[in-house]
């Protein structure tokens, strides 16, 4: 397992008496390679569960296991630092992870403060860039001079340069137009069909994720409501209704064609995942002639 979560609590507090309960009584595994999707609605603890997921938050109550290291409410891990290498987080706003005058130096920071030297940082540098499928020339660039969906993609870029066996990401297709949005679900997946990583992706676009998620979190009020994959999701989508959340286009579909053809209990040959990729594609195809402008899943 890349991760594994025992009755995980985890509450904010102040020196005042107030506190505020984000998780509660969490059990859930992620296996090592696989491409995860957390929704929830606003307010679930989905930004709390992956501010566990490199030790930036340690449980109040629980274990919290992330590859070989072990977060225990009141110890202290001494593997922090090696963990934060090996799980990369890329927040929300890139903007907030790019700070350095050039998208090099960006890119070399971490390496650098791991101890790798100038030559290493630079090719681990060019290697993100190449895996992003950004132009080697914006090394040179200001980050703050790039596009949207460069500066995502160089965001994620820098995560990528220490090499980590997790990569965690808040939202990242917010804010894209729907072909960038395409485009860097399909980088994403190369990251762990190719490479080997796993992948956990907070999202509150369902369907274009769907595709390529091989097993879905779904939290309500700081609980795990669901996990499992896209066919369990599929067999009764109602359950995101409960969490507060809309009921994605594809399964939607899904389930009508499954209701009308009594696909269910047979070996259904279309899938909930190949029906949500047929959909992301003509959308995609759609955006991008120009059949249709604007977000066609809103
Ligand atoms: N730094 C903090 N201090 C105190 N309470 C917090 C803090 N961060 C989050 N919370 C509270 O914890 C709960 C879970 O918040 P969290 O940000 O994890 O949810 P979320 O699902 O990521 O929400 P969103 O989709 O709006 O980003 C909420 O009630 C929130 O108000």
């Amino acid at each position: 397992m890349a991760i594994e979560l025992q009755q995980v609590s985890y509450v904010y507090s102040d020196r005042s008496l107030w506190k505020q309960t984000a998780l509660h009584n969490i059990d859930l595994t992620i296996p090592q390679g696989s491409i995860v999707g957390i929704a929830g609605a606003t307010g679930s603890g989905k930004s709390t569960l992956l501010q566990l997921f490199n030790g930036i938050l340690k449980p109040t109550e629980g274990t919290v296991k992330v590859l070989d290291v072990t977060l225990q409410a009141g110890e202290k891990s001494p593997k922090l630092m090696a963990l934060r290498r090996r799980v990369g987080l890329v927040f929300q706003f890139p903007e907030q992870q790019m700070f350095e005058e050039t998208v090099e130096k960006d890119l070399c920071f971490g390496p650098l403060n791991f101890g790798m030297s100038l030559e290493e940082a630079k090719e681990r540098a060019r290697k993100a860039m190449v895996a992003m499928g950004l132009d080697l020339e914006l090394l040179e660039r200001n980050p703050f001079r790039l596009s949207g969906g460069q500066m995502r993609k160089a965001a994620i870029a820098s995560v990528l340069a220490m090499d980590p066996e997790i990569v965690v990401l808040d939202e990242p297709t917010a804010t894209l137009d729907p072909v960038s949005r395409a485009e860097l679900i399909s980088l994403l997946e190369r990251l762990c069909r190719e490479q080997g990583r796993t992948i956990i992706i907070v999202t509150h676009r369902m369907d274009e994720l769907l595709p390529i998620a091989d097993s879905w979190i779904v939290l309500k009020e700081g609980q795990a409501a669901f996990q499992g994959s896209v066919q369990e999701l599929a067999s009764d989508p109602t359950i995101l209704e409960r969490c507060g959340l809309a009921i994605p286009q594809s399964l939607r579909y899904w389930r009508a064609l499954a209701d009308r053809f009594h696909l269910e209990g047979e070996v259904p040959r279309l899938t909930p995942k190949a029906l949500a990729e047929c959909i992301a594609s003509l959308s995609s195809e759609i955006s991008h002639t120009g059949i249709e402008k604007g977000d066609i899943h809103e």
